[in-house]
């Protein structure tokens, strides 16, 4: 079933910039990865599914309701960090929070202790002495502190270090055996590949792919380096392995899915040494995004 619907829509803010027709579609339970380069629309698209703006043309719903008429009421059970905070400056972190929470109605507010504990938030100073990576987690904090069943995250990792990132994909895990429905923008092709089921590509303001990150990840290439203790018995491997190419006493060889058929024919061989390079998602991404990041 899905939860978030994408149909067919059109933001044009003129000279090409926007969105069109984009669709896609987050099931319940999953994490779908949203992806493209700057100015590619991510923010545009994610803003109509906050009721924010409206489409031009298409749907936008969540949970079947209107995302631009229902807005309010979608909101109450989803959790939302934009893609850039503004914070009001002269509160401290956990005047803000506290802000937010009165908002959302929130009474318990144990989670949202849970997760400055998490991230080792001290929110006790004031906002505007705060650096980027503290701003950071207090979005996050307001975002997940409520329980939401529908979270929209756009760009959640920005500005934080790569220990805080890694305890992020941590969090997102958690979410998603609890069966959260998560959509997320990122330019982090690493916390795609561990967090999200599927990714969806927009490229220019038109989805160009969305994709099975499973499938993505069975058709990565690896580039396999085998040495063997003598130019004759590398000769012999390459003889029976037509694609690899003989460097002295060393086989590369190119293996796209599944390795076995290698494996089994190289245990034929006396190895001396092996490296296996492997594709990135993030090189398997260039494809779609056409050499640009
Ligand atoms: N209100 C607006 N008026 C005119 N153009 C806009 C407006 N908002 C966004 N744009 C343009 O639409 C395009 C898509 O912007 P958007 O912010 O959605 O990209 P993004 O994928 O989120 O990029 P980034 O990764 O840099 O955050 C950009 O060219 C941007 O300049």
């Amino acid at each position: 079933m899905n939860i978030i619907e994408v149909n067919n829509i059109t933001k044009d803010y003129g000279n090409k910039k926007g969105v069109f027709d984009v669709s896609f579609n987050v099931r319940v339970g999953e994490v779908l990865g949203f992806l493209g380069p700057n100015g590619a629309g991510k923010t545009t698209t994610i803003r109509q599914l906050m009721g924010f703006i409206k489409p031009d043309r298409g749907r936008v719903a969540i949970n079947g309701m209107n995302c631009f008429k229902e807005a309010d009421k979608i909101q109450i059970n989803l959790g939302y960090l934009p893609g850039e905070i503004a914070f009001m400056d002269d509160m401290t972190g956990i005047e803000f929070i506290k802000f937010i929470a009165n908002m959302k109605e929130l009474k318990d507010f144990s989670r949202a202790e849970e997760l400055m504990k998490f991230f080792e938030l001290d929110p006790r100073g004031k906002m505007n002495k705060m650096s980027k990576g503290m701003k950071q987690k207090i979005g996050i904090v307001c975002a997940f502190m409520q329980n939401p069943e529908i979270l929209i995250l756009d760009e959640p990792t920005s500005g934080l270090d790569p220990l805080m990132q890694n305890k992020f994909i941590e969090l997102i895990l958690k979410e998603k055996e609890n069966g959260k429905t998560i959509l997320m923008s990122s330019h982090i092709f690493e916390e795609i590949e561990k967090t999200c089921d599927r990714a969806a590509i927009i490229k220019e303001g038109r989805i160009v792919t969305v994709e099975d990150m499973e499938k993505l990840k069975s058709n990565k290439r690896k580039t396999i380096e085998v040495q063997f203790d003598s130019q004759e018995t590398a000769s012999s491997f390459v003889s029976i392995m037509p694609n690899g190419k003989l460097n002295e006493n060393k086989v590369i060889v190119e293996v796209k899915g599944e390795m076995d058929e290698f494996i089994k024919k190289l245990s034929r061989f006396p190895v001396k040494d092996l490296e296996i390079k492997t594709q990135s998602l993030e090189e398997f991404f260039m494809h779609f995004y056409g050499g640009e990041k």
